[in-house]
């Protein structure tokens, strides 16, 4: 394997993204700030990639990532590999194949690929879910990784630890390769829950420690924004988007305001609208949030298609907490839209779908994306060179 090559100086990074999707990452290095070309990206959905080329222009690579060589990797000279691969093999819900699982094995032969080519990475990062820490696909990564003379440092992070209301744990690994170092190098080879080692080096950051006990994760919980600062703002909510989250008498106001728009603010809405007869059956089952909560739960790629367990609904109109099911139809009850679910996971504004990509296909392919809020700094710890 030839020697680290780190980039000349004035030179971007070269990076490649690997399971590109509507492009989480790339969003991700560009709201870090950080000096850094997408060379190629790669991923076998074709929707996705539509998504992906109307917001940035160029087409991933549509093709299983499986088929990649060696030589197709040095040919594009990439000093860092940012990989989301498929979460399905190691998620509570499915059968735990872990890397017997076909969906791993593209990720498995990447990662031997790194020890065949002339010109591997000098920086990794990869996201996937909880629960692929115990996998042996993640066994297998951190053998290759150590064969391959990268340090690394893993956490498990959710959006909330950035006030974001959200909750959305996620497993991150980054990794860099010697005599490349992270800036605070006494985290190396451990798993953390808490983002303080971010902290150093991004003065934009206020973090809150969460460790399990019941007042830390309260604080947690105060310290993100309401939900209503990330409600569509192509609707009458706009009003309430530049209200100070801090204080609480302003928002008290704003939620009075939102229970005085009238009916026909509410058709736009028809389509998000949950059907009276998923009330009756899954009503007990639902998690319903409200402008003024501080919390909603993870939006999977089958939102909108089924109502348990996929993602949180929204009371958008009322601010009593009415829990019984049978006065849950009084609330107009409904799905948060695309737009919002992309505002939870922190893409930007300019953020869009391209018109032919339908309503499910685009909750699909954010249930798959990731949190730009928790990327975003991670990326930056990654790239900063220690003083
Ligand atoms: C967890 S999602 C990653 C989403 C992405 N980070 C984003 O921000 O949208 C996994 C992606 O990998 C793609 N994928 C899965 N297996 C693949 C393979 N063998 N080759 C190429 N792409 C693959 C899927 O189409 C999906 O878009």
């Amino acid at each position: 394997m030839e020697k680290v090559s780190p980039k000349l100086q004035g030179e971007p990074w070269r990076v490649l993204e690997f399971y590109s999707g509507i492009g989480g990452m790339r969003y991700s290095l560009l709201r870090a700030g950080i000096d850094a070309k997408v060379i190629q990206a790669f991923d076998i959905n074709d929707k996705a990639n539509d998504v992906y080329e109307h917001n940035f222009g160029d087409r991933p690579y549509q093709g299983n990532i499986e088929s990649l060589t060696a030589a197709d990797i040095d040919s594009y000279r990439a000093h860092v590999w940012l990989l989301s691969p498929p979460c399905q093999p190691y998620t509570r819900q499915g059968l735990q194949k872990q890397s017997g699982d076909a969906r791993a094995f593209s990720f498995l032969k990447i990662l031997e690929l790194m020890l065949q080519a002339s010109r591997p990475p000098v920086m990794l990062f990869m996201e996937n879910v909880v629960g692929f820490e115990t996998s042996d696909t993640h066994t297998k990564m951190i053998e290759i990784l150590e064969k391959a003379g990268f340090s690394r440092q893993e956490f498990i992070l959710s959006p909330m630890q950035f006030r974001v209301p959200y909750s959305r744990p996620r497993y991150f690994c980054l990794a860099k390769r010697r005599p490349l170092s992270f800036q605070t190098q006494l985290c190396n080879n451990q798993l953390l829950w808490s983002p303080w080692p971010l902290l150093e080096n991004d003065a934009d950051l206020e973090i809150i420690e969460s460790h399990g006990s019941q007042t830390t994760s309260d604080k947690l919980l105060l310290s993100c924004e309401p939900i209503c600062k990330f409600l569509d703002n192509s609707n009458h909510q706009n009003e309430f988007s530049s209200h100070d989250a801090s204080s609480i008498h302003r928002e008290e106001g704003a939620l009075e305001k939102i229970k005085d728009v009238d009916e026909q603010d509410i058709e736009s809405f028809d389509q998000y609208l949950v059907p009276s007869s998923l009330i009756d059956r899954w009503g007990s089952a639902m998690d319903i949030v409200y402008p003024d909560s501080r919390r909603c739960c993870c939006f999977t790629k089958s939102y909108y298609r089924y109502v348990k367990g996929t993602g949180s609904l929204l009371a958008p109109f009322e601010v009593k907490r009415m829990g019984k099911a049978h006065s849950l139809k009084e609330q107009k009850l409904r799905y948060f839209t695309p737009r919002e679910v992309a505002n939870l996971h922190s893409f930007p504004e300019d953020f869009e779908f391209p018109q032919h990509i339908g309503l499910r296909q685009r909750y699909a392919l954010l249930g798959n994306s990731l949190s730009i809020a928790v990327v975003a700094p991670l990326l930056k710890y990654l790239f900063a060179e220690p003083s």
